[in-house]
């Protein structure tokens, strides 16, 4: 945030620019004027609002996202990353949509002639809420809905896909992965993005300007046509990679100090090691979050003996095999019984 933000503030002048009446020429053009008229407080103007609000608004989309990608069918396929991304995408719009209503009105506190001065996002709001009842407070949030729907499923695609591409990704494609997500996913929602600005800065009451998000929509482009979605795009581009970089990075770290430590945050049904028995055989599959044998999943193999072989699954023609989370498959030559294993559920 700290980094981003002085080109999220860019983009909302940007956006919220006359453009009958242009302030100005570009993105540097209106980080320069900005540092001018304002100093560098101006570009910093409203951050305490995402400060607040970030950690909790990712909270929910990665508890979100994680919870609805472990819980279906095929937790690996795109599809899913999709899905996921787009429930992600709507529960966290009713946390989001406040948090950037406040941000916005700060951003452009020093910009909107007589504008309330406020104290911070929480002034902000409690002022709306006073004045337009708390309604006013969700200003923006059909904006923000249809924004992230398309935003955090093309996020997480997109990040997965990159992901997919590497056995062990290195901590800079890591890095990669996440900032190209950023940008893929705000590339993928912007014109909506710039209609949320605008609801979210009109005037309040009987002075409002827009009657909806279509309306507001209709009115710019019947103004400016397609420009109008396109105003900030650069500087959106230019926060999303750091940004997103930071995130995805995090996250990932995060998640792998956990199962180092045996904190079992990807207690998942699609980690777990399944033992059937075929005549004399014991077959054991793994179901492994990311495809790969990973650290729990050797860790499993060496405790219970088995040994990998070189077939996948399509040696399987059994249908109650049929699953297609098999990754790998492993034969044991000891019965059931004398497989010893932590960190397992579901033997059967
Ligand atoms: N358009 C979106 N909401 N895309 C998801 C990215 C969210 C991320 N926190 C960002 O602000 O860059």
């Amino acid at each position: 945030v700290l980094v981003g933000h002085p080109f999220d503030t860019v983009k909302v002048h940007l956006q919220t620019d006359d453009p009958k009446n242009p302030k100005y020429k570009g993105t540097l053009h209106c980080m320069k004027t900005i540092l001018l008229v304002d100093n560098v407080r101006g570009l910093y103007r409203g951050i305490s609002s995402p400060m607040m609000g970030i950690g909790l608004v990712n909270a929910i989309v990665f508890g979100v996202y994680g919870n609805v990608q472990k819980l279906s069918e095929n937790p690996n396929s795109l599809m899913t990353h999709f899905n996921a991304g787009v429930i992600a995408g709507i529960a966290q719009s009713f946390i989001c949509a406040p948090m950037e209503l406040a941000k916005t009105r700060l951003q452009l506190s020093n910009h909107i002639d007589g504008q309330h001065k406020f104290k911070g996002p929480i002034d902000c709001l409690l002022y709306i809420q006073r004045t337009e009842g708390i309604r006013g407070t969700f200003k923006g949030l059909l904006a923000t809905v249809l924004r992230d729907i398309p935003g955090f499923s093309s996020y997480f695609v997109s990040y997965e896909f990159l992901m997919q591409l590497q056995e062990k990704p290195s901590v800079p494609y890591v890095l990669m992965a996440g900032g190209c997500a950023g940008m893929s996913s705000w590339l993928a929602c912007y014109p909506i993005d710039v209609v949320k600005t605008h609801m979210q800065s009109d005037a309040l009451g009987n002075q409002a300007k827009y009657n909806g998000f279509m309306d507001c929509a209709i009115k710019n482009y019947k103004k400016e046509g397609i420009p109008f979605f396109y105003r900030g795009l650069n500087s959106t581009l230019i926060r999303a990679f750091p940004m997103n970089a930071a995130c995805f990075f995090v996250v990932a770290w995060v998640l792998e100090f956990c199962k180092k430590n045996g904190i079992d945050m990807i207690e998942s049904p699609n980690q777990n090691l399944n033992v059937v028995n075929l005549d004399n055989w014991s077959h054991a599959y793994i179901q492994n979050d990311f495809g790969k044998d990973d650290e729990l999943v050797r860790k499993i193999i060496s405790e219970s003996e088995l040994e990998p072989r070189e077939s996948s699954h399509e040696s399987l023609n059994g249908s109650f095999l049929d699953n297609y989370h098999i990754d790998k498959m492993y034969d044991s030559k000891i019965q059931n019984s004398q497989l010893n294993m932590n960190n397992t559920s579901n033997q059967s």
